[in-house]
């Protein structure tokens, strides 16, 4: 008879590395009652078959933070649970065989040390010191971390699990979740099977730690997760004489990663080009398996390998190694609260990195369990920015050609993924190509990010330097500065809010007063306990009972998520309506006279100010103008419905050809906006990020009796901020930023950008960032001399607390 109780506080469902993490962080905080199912026996999934690096150089600032928890936590494992987990400090060095690679690893390493990540940049001799068998022609240079290593994958989840269990959890093998019953957004408990004995457990929540079966368990809980497996190669050598204990070891620019162990070498793969595996569902009694070898498709990785590690072409190999491993469409993991369901919990998705993220990963999932709300910004790896459509297994499965090789591709800013495209497309996606557009892609929304000129190649050529459309953005930049440029923003997130209590909800949900006139646009956020910023969106009243609430294209989902979780008593209706208007806004000083040439409509200050809509007619079509701005200069986006979208976009056009009116992309956006400080969501403010910390206290209206947030915020205003958000230039125009570099006040690290691009009118790279600065004064914040470290060149900036670029707002307001 099986020993599943008839009630747990938490089902968690995969007994891989992160499912024992999770179930060891929870017990950690003092949860009683836990259950972790594994179908068949733990680690059996993909865990056991792991190369079980622990490396703390991610791709992304949050991705790190979590890296380096989880090498401190390995480090302590053993000593706690008695667990062998062959966890070894062996350090790893990455070497970068391009200049291009070099700058990427330096720009990491900058980032990383700015989180305390202690790293080293390297020379290709100090290379050689530490890893005499490696062949370091082309190597252009090198960083080291001491404290990165490598133990037993399976070890590690089975101390994890000894952990768990020792608090009190029980770990059931051998018992698979077959089905739940449901109740509304909840899930009330998980069936049962085991070994022919079924039945049933109540629960209070339920976490997805499926790993390649993460998207059928997240069906079965009425959840989307994307993901898709695929076939992941390394091979193991037979014992070379005399190799003693080296540091892992990435050429990322051969697709290739290197593990000593027992004398042994490992030699595995991220190529460029992978092979999804089981299309069609993974095979129900997959345990401990293996896929077949694939040596042609191995082939080209080890022909570099043997050149680049001379030993290789001697020694035999012992194993020649296919297993399969889950990736997501954007190669970050899935972590957090189902957007479906309130307390369904995912961890899923490791995208080959599953054991050094698995004990980050599980600690921050389990604090979020606990506290009903992130613990910090996770914003890259929220499942809530997965868009329903990237469960479709046709998307799924030529997605995941290219995800295994991002792990170790060049992470160029801008880069854009190139495959499983033109899924969204806006009203104006042909007449954009047909002017030129080069396109971006975001939560599947092809944007035009910038616009070729004649004859020139409608495609990214990526760098760290100036790209190939440093000089077209510049453009679309000064067009917008000085004249008019047009974009088209269909893929903001539209939400009606609506009902007899839209406005009462609306004032609790969110921090402004939208107790305002029909017509009225207010740019707001959401806060959350800690006045942490949620959501950043503004909200234009419709009617007396209906607002529209847009946010940014890629947290649609989320915010509109975080809305329905607050519904409460209130008698409203929330509606994504994003597909059924398409949206183009018109900036600049010549904004106004363009649609006066279009439009019968008064645009003045008396009849539309700033920060309000009306209804216009446009060429032949009725739309909604509301002026507002993200670029800084005056300027109005018009709202459509997508059947006259094209009509208008053309009455456009066509009207602003005569006044030389310019086609801009999305680049242009960011450039403009960071040169006014306006804030980007997700980069510089998140739910980590206090409101009045942002300088967006002016959007937070304090006196209203009661919304989310407030005594967080009443509170940070009387005890004082402990950090700034600060608007940083370089003074040598030369150099480039694109966020994480670390900030360096009075020859001190004390953050980093987290964000910036070029200032093309203000003539240099721009970034914002948080200074901390408990019981200082703007004026001793700003009184410091500031510098930025540029892949380890520090370099002067300016700061500034108000916007540089027209810090009154002057050309908004004309
Ligand atoms: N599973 C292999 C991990 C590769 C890396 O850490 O670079």
């Amino acid at each position: 008879m099986s020993s599943v109780p008839s009630h747990a506080r938490v089902v968690i469902i995969g007994g891989g590395v992160i499912g024992c993490s999770v179930a060891y962080h929870l017990t950690k905080l003092g949860w009683q009652d836990v259950v972790l199912l594994e179908r068949k026996q733990l680690t059996s999934g993909t865990t056991w078959h792991a190369a079980g690096l622990i490396a703390q150089l991610r791709a992304t600032a949050n991705m790190t933070k979590l890296a380096k928890y989880s090498q401190e936590l390995y480090g302590n494992l053993e000593d706690e649970t008695g667990v062998a987990t062959g966890f070894k400090r062996v350090g790893s060095i990455t070497v970068a065989l391009t200049e291009e690679r070099r700058e990427e690893i330096y720009r990491q390493a900058g980032m990383a040390r700015a989180f305390g990540v202690d790293v080293e940049e390297i020379s290709p001799a100090e290379v050689l010191k530490k890893y005499e068998h490696l062949n370091i022609e082309g190597v252009k240079g090198a960083v080291y971390l001491d404290k990165d290593g490598q133990g037993d994958p399976a070890n590690i989840a089975l101390a994890l699990a000894k952990g768990a269990r020792q608090r009190g959890a029980l770990v059931i093998e051998r018992t698979k979740a077959t089905g739940v019953t449901r109740e509304g957004r909840r899930i009330t408990g998980v069936d049962w099977e085991s070994g022919g004995d079924t039945g049933h457990i109540t629960c209070d929540h339920v976490v997805n730690c499926g790993g390649m079966w993460g998207h059928e368990v997240g069906a079965m809980l009425n959840t989307n997760v994307p993901l898709q497996a695929c076939e992941h190669f390394y091979i193991v050598t037979e014992a070379i004489k005399g190799l003693q204990q080296l540091p892992v070891l990435r050429v990322p620019d051969e697709c290739a990663y290197y593990k000593e162990d027992a004398g042994k070498m490992l030699l595995g793969a991220f190529e460029p080009v992978s092979k999804p595996w089981a299309l069609d569902g993974i095979p129900a009694d997959f345990e401990f398996d293996q896929l077949p070898e694939d040596f042609d498709h191995f082939e080209p990785i080890l022909e570099n390998a043997v050149n680049r590690m001379p030993m290789l072409a001697e020694a035999g190999i012992h194993t020649f190694f296919n297993g399969p491993e889950s990736f997501t469409p954007d190669d970050a993991y899935h972590l957090g609260q189902a957007p479906e369901m309130d307390n369904v919990w995912v961890a899923a998705g490791f995208n080959s990195i599953g054991i050094q993220s698995a004990g980050g990963a599980g600690m921050a999932l389990a604090q979020w369990m606990e506290d009903g709300a992130k613990p910090f910004d996770l914003g890259d790896v929220d499942i809530s920015r997965m868009q329903p459509f990237q469960s479709n297994k046709t998307y799924l499965a030529e997605r995941s050609t290219e995800t295994l090789g991002l792990l170790y591709a060049d992470h160029f800013p801008y880069r854009q993924k190139a495959t499983a495209r033109g899924i969204r497309r806006t009203p104006f996606h042909q007449h954009l190509l047909d002017r030129g557009a080069v396109m971006g892609e975001l939560a599947g929304w092809e944007r035009a990010n910038w616009f070729a000129r004649d004859g020139q190649e409608r495609e990214y050529r990526y760098s760290w330097k100036r790209q190939n459309f440093f000089g077209n953005v510049a453009a679309e930049h000064m067009a917008v500065r000085e004249n008019v440029g047009m974009y088209d923003m269909t893929s903001f997130g539209k939400i009606r809010v609506e009902g007899r209590d839209a406005e009462a909800f609306l004032n609790y949900v969110g921090g402004g007063d939208y107790s305002v006139p029909v017509g009225k646009i207010v740019y707001t956020q959401f806060l959350n306990h800690r006045g942490g910023i949620e959501a950043d969106v503004t909200v234009t009243r419709l009617s007396e009972t209906a607002y529209l609430v847009v946010t940014p294209a890629a947290t649609r989902l989320a915010d509109q998520t975080w809305m329905q979780r607050h519904v409460g008593d209130f008698n409203v209706v929330i509606t994504d309506v994003t597909a059924g208007e398409g949206v183009l806004a018109i900036m600049g000083p010549n904004a106004r006279a363009l649609l006066e040439k279009v439009s019968p409509n008064d645009f003045s200050n008396a009849t539309n100010p700033f920060g309000t809509a009306q209804e216009i007619e446009i060429g032949m079509a009725l739309a909604r103008a509301h002026r507002v701005t993200y670029v800084g200069e005056l300027g109005w986006e018009i709202y459509v419905s997508a059947d006259m979208s094209a009509h208008v976009f053309e009455a456009l056009a066509d009207a602003g050809a005569d006044m030389d009116m310019t086609l801009c992309g999305m680049h242009m956006m960011d450039t403009c906006r960071i040169e006014k400080g306006f804030r980007h969501f997700g980069h510089d403010i998140t739910a980590e990020d206090h409101v009045l910390e942002a300088g967006l206290g002016f959007a937070v209206k304090k006196d209203k009796p009661s919304f989310i947030g407030r005594e967080a915020v009443l509170e940070k205003q009387e005890k004082g901020l402990d950090a700034r958000m600060v608007q940083f230039r370089l003074t040598d125009p030369e150099p480039l930023l694109y966020h994480n570099e670390p900030i360096v006040r009075d020859g001190e690290i004390v953050g980093y950008l987290s964000s910036g691009a070029y200032g093309h009118a203000l003539g240099g790279a721009m970034g914002l960032g948080y200074v901390p600065c408990p019981s200082q004064s703007a004026a001793e914040v700003l009184a410091s001399s500031y510098e930025i470290d540029v892949a380890g060149t520090r370099v002067k900036a300016e700061a500034s607390l108000k916007p540089m670029y027209d810090p009154k707002s002057e050309r908004v307001k004309v």
